[in-house]
């Protein structure tokens, strides 16, 4: 057992483990100074929120909900306008209704929103037009720009980061409390050059069986103006806790509780290449009260998934633990029972969600990084597959898409050929399924559901 096992969890202790995937930052002293003013700035979320979302998870891990975790890769310094991101709210909103009416379950929506910017990476340098650089790490870090000098990290972009997640959050909150996500209004969700998409058509189709449900219910004398779940939605913020002095920054003890919070965002990760048992990841995430997500990939042993689960959720509380499976469509339906079965017998009451994307990606024949509809499709019905056969919950799905008309993932019924990725690949690290293949897919993921 290592010693800090035995000692009080600290927001700053896992300065004693190797944490992976960190940028080298060229001059600590500015980070430190860049440290002490995120902890003065106020909390992103509040720990009443988090708590909320944890009471929402609860209930996918009973089997009565369905998870719908989604937004970009990498979030970008340079598009953070508030259109694109009524159209990233727009296209989750639309996949939860369909889900919700073709299904009768309800949905937890989270996004990877407000504060997903940081990025692991498989190798350290890579290279672009024969220069080889230091491999993107997200805009916390450094600018994309393909030149040595934008590569370079900076801290002050953590404050940069802090700032715009705040901005987003308040975008976040205004359309999601202000009626935009009213029910009502389903029909308006319909992005244009969705609109008149086959799926665009199946969806209006839902929007007027919505109208009509509100109006019978307004006709058996409900009073929809009342009935705040009707105009009131939760959209929870979430990402990767990679960049550990940002996450360990923003986390506050909440004086009720005397429990600490990260309150960088309702939830967060832990990503498939910073799980070590004891690496520093793993010991940040034990100790907040956060809800916690933990990718699971092909590589991981029935006993380690175990031991991972003992360090972040020793207690067995509902909603507390998300595991994130990534295994790829074809290693999914050998890979996931064994885990899923372990994790049952350990008696760890958690989430599965299933990321379909992450082992399915390649580079396509002209340099373009890309998955394939057709396989992010296979991984989820793998993904249900197993759980049906072991009786377990499909707790949800956890995806990389935008409300942008973009062409980086292949196929789909619009079929994306690969000679038009190039016409609007405009991600800055992993491909998204665009707003047409994001609605198609949760078509398809209502009919898994109701099965
Ligand atoms: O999600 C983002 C990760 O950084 C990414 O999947 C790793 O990609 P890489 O293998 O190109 O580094
Ligand atoms: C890097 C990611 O995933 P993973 O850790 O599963 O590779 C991600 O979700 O962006
Ligand atoms: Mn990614």
């Amino acid at each position: 057992m290592n010693a800090l096992d035995d000692a009080g969890w600290q927001p700053w202790d896992w300065q004693q483990r190797v944490a992976a995937q960190q940028p080298e930052w060229p001059d600590p002293e500015a980070l430190d100074a860049v440290i002490k003013e995120l902890a003065q700035r106020p909390a992103l979320v509040v720990a009443k929120d988090v708590d909320r979302l944890r009471a929402a998870l609860a209930r996918a891990a009973r089997g009565r909900a369905f998870v719908l975790q989604a937004g970009d890769c990498a979030e970008s310094f340079h598009d953070h306008s508030a259109s694109s991101l009524r159209a990233k709210l727009k296209i989750i909103l639309q996949m939860a209704v369909v889900l919700t009416y073709s299904s009768g379950v309800s949905v937890v929506k989270i996004g990877r929103i407000a504060g997903q910017f940081a990025k692991p990476r498989s190798a350290p340098v890579e290279v672009v037009d024969g220069a080889t650089l230091p491999s993107f790490r997200g805009h916390i870090v450094h600018d994309d720009a393909p030149t040595l000098d934008a590569r370079r990290p900076n801290p002050e972009r953590l404050l940069w980061a802090y700032d715009q997640s705040r901005a987003t959050v308040s975008v976040l909150r205004a359309l999601t409390e202000g009626g935009f996500a009213d029910l009502s209004g389903a029909h308006r969700w319909n992005l244009d050059f969705v609109a008149s998409s086959p799926e665009g058509q199946r969806y209006q189709a839902i929007a007027d069986g919505v109208d009509r449900a509100l109006r019978f219910m307004a006709g058996c004398g409900i009073d929809l103006e009342r009935e705040a779940v009707l105009h009131q939605v939760n959209v929870w913020t979430s990402h990767e806790a990679l960049l550990l002095p940002y996450e360990a920054a923003l986390t506050r003890r909440d004086p009720a509780s005397q429990r600490y919070y990260d309150l960088s965002a309702h939830m967060v990760w832990v990503g498939e290449r910073t799980r070590q048992l004891d690496g520093a990841h793993l010991r940040f995430a034990s100790g907040i009260a956060n809800p916690v997500g933990l990718k699971v990939g092909p590589t991981m042993e029935p006993d380690t998934l175990v031991e991972a689960c003992r360090i972040l959720d020793p207690d067995r509380t509902p909603g507390r633990l998300v595991l994130i499976s990534r295994m790829g469509h074809d290693a999914v339906r050998d890979r996931l029972g064994g885990l899923v079965e372990a994790v049952r017998e350990a008696g760890y009451p958690v989430v599965w969600l299933c990321d379909p994307m992450h082992g399915n990606t390649f580079v396509s024949q002209s340099g373009y990084k890309t998955r394939r509809f057709e396989d992010v499709m296979d991984e989820i019905a793998g993904f249900f597959e197993v759980h049906r056969r072991l009786g377990t919950h499909a707790g949800g799905i956890h995806l990389e898409l935008t409300g942008e008309d973009v062409t980086e993932c292949l196929g789909g019924s619009e079929a994306v050929l690969e000679s038009e990725l190039c016409r609007a690949y405009d991600t800055i690290c992993d491909p998204r399924l665009n707003a047409r293949q994001s609605l198609d897919l949760a078509f398809r993921v209502a009919e898994l559901l109701i099965r």
